[in-house]
């Protein structure tokens, strides 16, 4: 086993095992993803299990981001972009026109590499996806926000300067704001475009325990190159090579005893 296999392997156990009963949140079925007329996306039928942390894995352009785009159609802001087959949020295609887009946006919230505050308040930041959506009288939209940035893990190091600027924050503090700020909406499910790719350690060590405590309550399906990242942080992995699903299990059984060679050789860093 290569050093990187067993420094990867070594970090599983980090966060909870699997929930191999865990029932289905969302579901893809036969998706194909279009740019144009490049097929980016090739046949993809996969699980997504209700509080339970699921690693997308797989060498640069595997399509990683591209997959978890299309959960909440962000795609669609782009007109060459489509997608096709199915992708079931509670058993409901988000993929149909009958689908509110915005809505859809609160219930699947996204945080994306580079921390994106808003040029704003701290308050504001999070009020305003709130104020989207919801009126809230005062006091109740306050305890909302700390609600919010207390299980962001955020609250302590900013209850004295809420009504500060957000770019003030380092880069570690205004990604654990942006993922408040898609808290505050209340989402069933959280998707993390390698979340903390542009933090150092210590703040990268912030967010993942902060992933391990969002996963009680939230369906999380995050984007890694770090696959010590994925081994510490996930219950279920996903491994992709140009466009297909190559394997997809719990993270232990993915990271010990992969079923196929390309899975192995990624993750014992042999290609990629
Ligand atoms: N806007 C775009 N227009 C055309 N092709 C694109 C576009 N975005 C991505 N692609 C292509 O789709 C494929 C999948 O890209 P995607 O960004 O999803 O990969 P990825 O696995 O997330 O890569 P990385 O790890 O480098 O972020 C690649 O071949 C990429 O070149």
């Amino acid at each position: 086993m290569s050093p990187i296999a067993v420094t990867a392997s070594s970090a599983i156990g980090h966060s909870a095992p699997a929930d191999l009963n865990a029932p289905v949140r969302i579901g893809v079925r036969n998706l194909n993803f279009y740019y144009g007329d490049f097929l980016s996306l090739k046949d993809i039928s996969i699980d997504f299990f209700d509080r339970q942390v699921t690693a997308l894995i797989g060498p640069s352009g595997c399509g990683k981001s591209t997959l978890l785009r299309t959960f909440n159609r962000i795609y669609s802001l782009y007109p060459e972009q489509r997608a096709e087959g199915e992708i079931l949020l509670d058993g409901q295609n988000v993929l149909s026109s009958a689908v509110d887009v915005n809505e859809l946006r609160a219930r699947v919230g996204m945080v994306f590499q580079k921390p994106t505050p808003f040029p704003m308040s701290i308050y504001d930041n999070i009020a305003f996806g709130i104020r989207l959506y919801e009126k809230l009288p005062k006091g109740e939209l306050d305890d909302r926000i700390e609600e919010a940035l207390r299980k962001a893990a955020l609250w302590d190091e900013v209850k004295d300067k809420l009504r500060q600027s957000g770019m003030g924050l380092s880069g570690g503090q205004q990604q654990r704001l942006c993922i408040a700020r898609t808290i505050a909406q209340r989402p069933e499910v959280i998707l993390l475009d390698e979340p903390t790719s542009a933090l150092d350690p210590i703040s990268t060590g912030k967010i993942e325990d902060l992933i391990e405590q969002l996963r009680t309550e939230f369906t999380i399906v995050i984007v890694t190159h770090n696959m010590q990242q994925a081994a510490r942080i996930s219950q279920f992995t996903a491994f992709m090579y140009l466009g297909e699903l190559v394997e997809f299990g719990p993270t232990n059984k993915m990271f010990m005893t992969p079923t196929k060679k390309q899975t192995q050789d990624y993750i014992t860093g042999r290609f990629g």
